[in-house]
């Protein structure tokens, strides 16, 4: 496997664990009382999901979409295309949103309001990355597990050409 274009270590995977479990309490006092739908983006919130879900102590159910807009680029097409849709019906639901990563903001500002049209209660983001450098469009994100600094993200679900996504930690692609 040709590892030698990864970088080292940014996070590690005892890191994102205790990110998850903080903010797994935040989303259950948040939503006390409440149902809730989880929302994970495939492909690259695969890992992140099954962290996040694990610590929120709530009605809940799950359901996935798979959207794309970087194919095999390390920049954004800025065309977002729906590739799975939702399988359940979302209306008068709390729904967070679970990715990734939000680096220029198109695919998160395109799925809220794609997810708001369906007439649900509430539409929340929940990601493991923030990039506020890559910020083209404006969008508000409520949780955030690690804010990370201009650089070209893999590991823990993240791709570069659909590879990387199975390392357990997040690194980065060597220029
Ligand atoms: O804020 P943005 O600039 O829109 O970038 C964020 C999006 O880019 C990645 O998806 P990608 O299109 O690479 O699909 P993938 O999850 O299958 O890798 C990532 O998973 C986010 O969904
Ligand atoms: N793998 C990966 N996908 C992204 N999509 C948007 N930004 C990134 C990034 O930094 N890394
Ligand atoms: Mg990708």
């Amino acid at each position: 496997m040709a590892r030698d274009v990864v970088g080292e270590i940014m996070i590690t995977q005892e890191q994102i664990t205790k990110r998850a479990e903080e903010l797994g309490a935040q989303i259950t006092r948040d939503y006390e009382g409440e149902e809730i739908v989880l929302i994970g983006i495939l492909r690259g919130a695969v890992l992140w999901m099954g962290d996040i879900m694990k610590h929120v102590d709530l009605d809940m159910t799950i359901d996935f979409m798979a959207v794309s807009s970087y194919g095999a680029s390390t920049k954004s097409s800025g065309v977002v295309k729906i590739v799975k849709d939702l399988d359940s019906d979302i209306e008068g639901k709390n729904v967070i949103i679970v990715e990734d990563i939000v680096d220029s903001g198109t695919t998160l500002n395109y799925l809220k309001h794609y997810l708001e049209n369906r007439n649900t209660k509430s539409v929340r983001i929940c990601t493991l990355l923030d990039k506020p450098s890559g910020r083209r469009v404006e969008i508000e994100v409520d949780y955030i597990g690690f804010e990370v600094e201009d650089k070209f993200i893999v590991g823990y679900g993240l791709d570069f050409d659909q590879k990387y996504r199975n390392l357990p930690y997040i690194s980065f692609l060597e220029e």
